[in-house]
């Protein structure tokens, strides 16, 4: 989780909190004092630190905390408040975030010093967008560093997006015009121009950028800062602010360094939100960015919505109740471990999805990670070589046949002891989910049958390795999930769940 070492501080000293009977105001003031000491360690701007002191002491009236109400609760939500007051521009009016409209060539062009992260970011967006229906495309516009072009290059072609740039033309301007109109002739829906990032010759930087905007006429202007450079991120979000129209920020490299309050704090200099986060080198280290729920993981209360998301950008809405229905008919087949696997491996990092439960953040041992994938690719390729028979079948007597295992392991590649350990796995896995067979499935359009909606709450508990479990506050934890998401649809929200519980299940069986 990013800011992670802000996080655990963070929650460390609401936690100590709760361990008082009686709160008075040395206690509270010893809690506020680790708070400040966190937000400053991590580079927060320490005008932003004391103003949000002298806020959350308002918020927090101590003759109410001796009246015997949880303090930790009425804290947790004052500092909740305040990190989220803060991320949104100190109270300042903020624009609305930027949201592509389908089917019209949005121009979005990126700018941002030499470094940033500028041109991974634009692929990251590029390939975020292209998950979600998009037809996007990028724009070389950077003639200033050699090998721009062939890196911005690299990366679209191995995500599969067109591209336009020129070994040839020096004026950057031409270029992002040239790459615009090619790009809307072609239709695509998202065009992103990526700009030169230079360290030192900031005035002809600037200028290039304004003829660049001048010339492609952006619907967006995204400024991506490096976290890494900490406060001095503030005068840079100003100038960059002061010389074209930025309207969304990404801040990147939060990854890594516990560091990142500076940069985090200093967005609120451009009066934009942040749109996404940048957690790593791969395309699909990318988060978008959602204050609260960013605040919540922060502090160790989980991003339950955020993981639902998840899942529903792995597996559509439309395809889980035809998941479903295998499961309760007791059909769970090579084919939907394969899929199952699939899917995690969509998701991204584990760590990264363990970190929206509650609890839950940092607990994935490190190397665990790498073994587990490792794992999941040795037994998808077994299943590449296995036949359709294979794949569709729940016998075990064709699964077992020992000819049939020896052809799967040469088509493979892999021995006979890795053709064992995914038939094992399978079985073990079969017999889980055999628990679903008979589960009492929502009807269309809402739950509406609280002894059903309960029943599968405990099976999913069930689901959940114990120590997790606890983590995340046991049953309280689970039905506090109902709760963030009160007024959604009870009916989808289960079908969700049953993907959930198939990942709580794949976890656990992967040893987390
Ligand atoms: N750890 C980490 N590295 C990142 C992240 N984003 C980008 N990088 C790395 O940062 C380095 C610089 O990234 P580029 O995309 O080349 O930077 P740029 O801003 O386009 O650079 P210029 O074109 O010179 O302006 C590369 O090594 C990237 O892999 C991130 O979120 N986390």
């Amino acid at each position: 989780m990013v800011l992670g070492e802000l996080g655990s501080a963070l929650a460390g000293a609401l936690r100590k909190l709760g361990e008082h009977t009686v709160v008075d105001e040395e206690v509270m003031d010893a809690c506020l004092k680790e708070v400040t000491k966190a937000l400053l360690q991590a580079d927060v701007n320490v005008q932003y630190v004391v103003q949000m002191k002298k806020n959350i002491v308002k918020q927090v009236n101590i003759q109410e905390l001796a009246a015997g109400l949880n303090a930790r609760k009425l804290l947790e939500k004052a500092v909740f408040n305040e990190l989220v007051n803060m991320l949104e521009g100190g109270g300042a009016e903020v624009k609305e975030k930027f949201v592509p409209k389908k089917g019209k060539p949005n121009v979005v062009m990126f700018v941002g010093l030499q470094g940033c992260g500028k041109t991974t970011t634009c692929t990251k967006y590029a390939y975020h967008f292209q998950k979600k229906g998009y037809k996007p495309a990028l724009v070389c516009a950077d003639t200033f560093r050699a090998g721009a072009f062939d890196q911005l290059k690299q990366n679209a072609t191995k995500a599969r997006i067109p591209f336009y740039g020129s070994y040839t033309e020096t004026d950057p301007a031409k270029i992002a015009a040239d790459g615009v109109e090619r790009f809307k002739d072609e239709k695509n829906d998202l065009i992103i121009v990526d700009t030169s990032g230079r360290h030192k010759q900031e005035d002809s930087l600037f200028e290039e950028m304004r003829q660049v905007a001048a010339a492609v006429q952006p619907d967006m202007t995204i400024f991506v800062m490096d976290s890494s450079i900490g406060q001095a991120a503030q005068d840079q979000a100003r100038a960059f602010k002061a010389t074209v129209d930025v309207g969304s920020v990404i801040i990147t490299k939060l990854d890594g360094h516990a560091k990142g309050g500076g940069a985090i704090s200093a967005v609120a200099a451009t009066k934009s939100p942040i749109a996404f986060i940048g957690t790593g080198e791969h395309i699909d280290e990318f988060e978008a960015f959602d204050t609260k729920p960013f605040v919540s993981r922060l502090l160790g209360l989980g991003d339950w919505t955020g993981l639902i998301d998840k899942i529903n950008d792995v597996i559509p809405m439309d395809q889980q109740p035809e998941l479903m229905d295998k499961l309760v008919a007791g059909q769970f087949t090579m084919r939907i471990l394969y899929e199952q696997f699939a899917n995690i491996q969509k998701m991204g990092p584990m760590s990264s999805v363990m970190s929206m439960i509650p609890g839950m953040d940092g607990m994935l041992p490190k190397g665990q990670e790498k073994a587990s994938q490792a794992k999941i690719k040795r037994m998808m390729c077994l299943m590449d070589s296995m036949t359709d028979e294979e794949l569709d079948t729940t016998s075990l007597k064709i699964l077992q046949d020992p000819k049939r295992m020896e052809r799967i392991g040469r088509g493979a590649g892999r021995g006979p002891g890795d053709v064992v350990e995914l038939v094992e796995e399978y079985k073990r896995m079969s017999k889980m989910m055999g628990k679903m067979k008979g589960m009492k499935m929502p009807k269309k359009g809402g739950y509406g049958h609280s002894q059903a909606m309960a029943q599968n709450m405990q099976q999913m508990a069930g689901a959940i390795p114990p120590h997790m479990l606890k983590q995340m506050g046991s049953m309280a934890g689970l039905q506090n999930m109902m709760k963030q998401l009160e007024g959604k649809d009870m009916g989808k929200m289960m079908e969700q769940m049953g993907g959930m519980k198939g990942m709580g299940k794949m976890m656990k069986q992967m040893g987390m």
